[in-house]
């Protein structure tokens, strides 16, 4: 079932930096090819050229984007035809269109980094959690400018103890985040397109997205974005919210309405709000920028060596186990069963 065989190349889009030994090591299966183009147009024209014919495995980063642009239909159409696996480094893939891959023949098989990222982006979900609730952004800014906690001084926060966390998305992150949230005092609810079995919801009462929306005292955005899930807050959803609440986002900008985010904390109706993510990084929101009750984390959230080691490993593990067994290790949802 493997791919490997004379004139197999293994292509990489963005840069390999804590596992260049793992990369290398792809070698006994294809020739490692390098990606010389310095925009999308440049780089389409190459493809068209057939500079990539012969590119088995694709590796790629979130960054990568940068040059090639979004894997949407446009790209994924002047793709070699030998092309048969393509391995992002990051958990979420909403750079790439699946369906547009899956309408290759053959198909193109994706897939993306699950697990690796659960503790680190928790981490930072909570941090986000911990430093909204409190509400620290305003007195350490104040510091920096020589002015202690201000003046006047900032309102006072909140504990996490004995608050309700509504998590909205409960994959690996979301479950890490509630084993987290409960050593806080947290209680944790929480919203999924299915609901979890009892072992591994981990005893988290299951709601309905309303429910979620007007019971929670924080509420975590912890899902993919897709079509079905870009802006799924906004306006009509910050109005169900209760008055005072706090949002975190660590999935995707796009999951909610940037300029509803900002109204609702302009009101009040929002205290205070965490975000590791933006809807068109790395351009942020003036209204986010200018508002002291909202902590700017310039999306970080895996952000350790530890975490993106292990990333980066198991990204390429993706393309070994395709080119050797003619199987991806973590193919991305849309595809488990084909
Ligand atoms: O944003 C980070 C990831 O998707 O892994």
């Amino acid at each position: 079932m493997g791919s490997v065989g004379a004139g197999t190349k293994i292509l990489l889009l963005g840069k390999i930096y804590h596992a260049p030994k793992t990369w290398e090591a792809l070698s006994e299966l294809g020739e490692l090819v390098y990606c010389t183009a310095t925009n999308r147009a440049e780089f389409l024209q190459q493809c068209r050229d057939g500079k990539y014919d012969g590119v088995v495995a694709i590796y790629r980063t979130f960054t990568s984007a940068e040059i090639t642009g979004l894997f949407d239909e446009e790209l994924v159409s002047v793709l070699p035809s030998s092309l048969k696996y393509l391995a992002h480094c990051g958990a979420g893939y909403d750079q790439i269109d699946v369906h547009a891959c899956n309408a290759r023949s053959p198909i193109i098989r994706v897939s993306n980094v699950p697990t690796a990222v659960d503790d680190a982006t928790a981490d930072v979900n909570m941090f986000l959690i911990i430093g909204a609730l409190r509400n620290f952004n305003t007195g350490m800014n104040a510091l920096r400018e020589g002015k202690w906690r201000g003046s006047p001084a900032p309102p006072l926060g909140h504990d996490p103890q004995g608050k309700v966390l509504g998590i909205l998305g409960m994959g690996g992150i979301g479950r890490n985040l509630k084993k987290k949230a409960e050593a806080f005092g947290m209680k944790v609810i929480y919203h999924n397109r299915r609901q979890l079995s009892e072992e591994l919801s981990g005893g988290a009462q299951y709601v309905t997205f309303d429910e979620l929306l007007s019971t929670s005292d924080v509420i975590s955005l912890n899902l993919p974005l897709n079509k079905n899930t870009r802006h799924i807050i906004s306006k009509a959803e910050f109005a169900k919210m209760k008055d005072g609440v706090v949002v975190v986002n660590t999935a995707r900008g796009a999951v909610m309405d940037e300029s509803a985010l900002v109204e609702a904390l302009d009101s009040g109706k929002v205290f205070s709000a965490g975000l590791d993510v933006f809807e068109e990084e790395p351009k942020i929101h003036p209204g986010l920028v200018s508002n002291q009750n909202v902590i700017l984390v310039p999306h970080m959230g895996t952000w350790t060596i530890e975490t993106l080691t292990a990333m980066e490993e198991w990204a390429i593990e993706n393309i070994r186990s395709g080119l050797e067994k003619g199987k991806l290790k973590s193919p991305v949802a849309e595809q488990i069963d084909l």
